[in-house]
């Protein structure tokens, strides 16, 4: 494997446990997901000092509109304000906003904004996937479906029409707040990624627990089933 390179290209994380943040300090949940979107954008941030070319964000699963409206309410707000305050900030550090997962049918006004920040961040180098109302197997069956349509179904049509198609291959998945499970996130991307399992919860994950993730990443061998 001489092309293999030695640091993590591709990092995608599973920002799992602002509600016990939240719970653990007597606070309501959106709370938590507030911390949590300052964690997010702390680690934006540091970004330029690492090797990752890619790091993709579990934000919203597909399965996430099964809590309270309330709490999707929050969520969505967050996701307006965050966009709203951080773009000029994305476009300056050079990082380009990818979005993955069925975003479009999101409100009309978040589609609209994603899509100008998609166009403003185009420039950019360093991606940011965000998976928004992202589910691996729906997106599995949409790639399948597309491959069926051109008369190919193959390992090679499908991966070419997952939402991931444009990013390098993922490296290493993270999932905070010791929940050891992939909660229907990058099922086929995570084929040979080697997966870290902390147990911080989400507000509480630093730039610089990311970087002893990827120092752990380092020190690991891969093999993709050769010896
Ligand atoms: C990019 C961006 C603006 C992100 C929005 C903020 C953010 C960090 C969203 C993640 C949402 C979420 C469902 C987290 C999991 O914690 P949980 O609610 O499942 O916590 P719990 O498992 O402790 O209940
Ligand atoms: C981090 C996101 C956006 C989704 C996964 O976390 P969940 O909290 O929804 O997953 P489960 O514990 O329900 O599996
Ligand atoms: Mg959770």
């Amino acid at each position: 494997m001489g092309d293999t390179p030695k640091h993590a290209r591709h990092v995608a994380i599973i920002m799992d446990g602002n509600g016990r943040w939240a719970k653990r300090r007597a606070l309501p949940r959106a709370v938590g997901h507030q911390r949590g979107v300052e964690a997010v954008r702390n680690l934006v941030r540091g970004l330029g000092d690492t090797q990752i070319e890619c790091l993709t964000l579990y934000a919203f699963s597909s399965e996430n509109w099964k809590r309270d409206e309330e709490e999707v309410d929050d969520l969505m707000n967050l996701m307006r304000k965050f966009i709203k305050s951080d773009l000029p900030e994305f476009v300056a550090n050079d990082v380009r906003l990818k979005i993955i997962g069925d975003w479009q049918s999101l409100a009309p006004d978040i589609v609209a904004m994603l899509e100008d920040a998609l166009e403003q961040t185009s420039k950019g180098s360093r991606i940011l996937a965000v998976a928004l109302n992202y589910g691996s197997q729906q997106e599995i069956a949409r790639a399948a479906a597309k491959a069926a349509a051109i008369g190919e179904v193959t390992e090679k049509t499908i991966a070419a029409h997952l939402d991931t198609n444009d990013l390098p291959p993922l490296d290493l998945l993270i999932r905070t707040s010791g929940e050891v499970r992939l909660s229907n996130f990058l099922l086929w991307q995570s084929a040979y990624a080697e997966m870290l399992f902390v147990d911080t919860l989400w507000p509480d994950f630093t730039p610089e627990m990311l970087k002893q993730a990827l120092a752990n990443f380092d020190g690991r061998e891969r093999r993709f089933g050769g010896r």
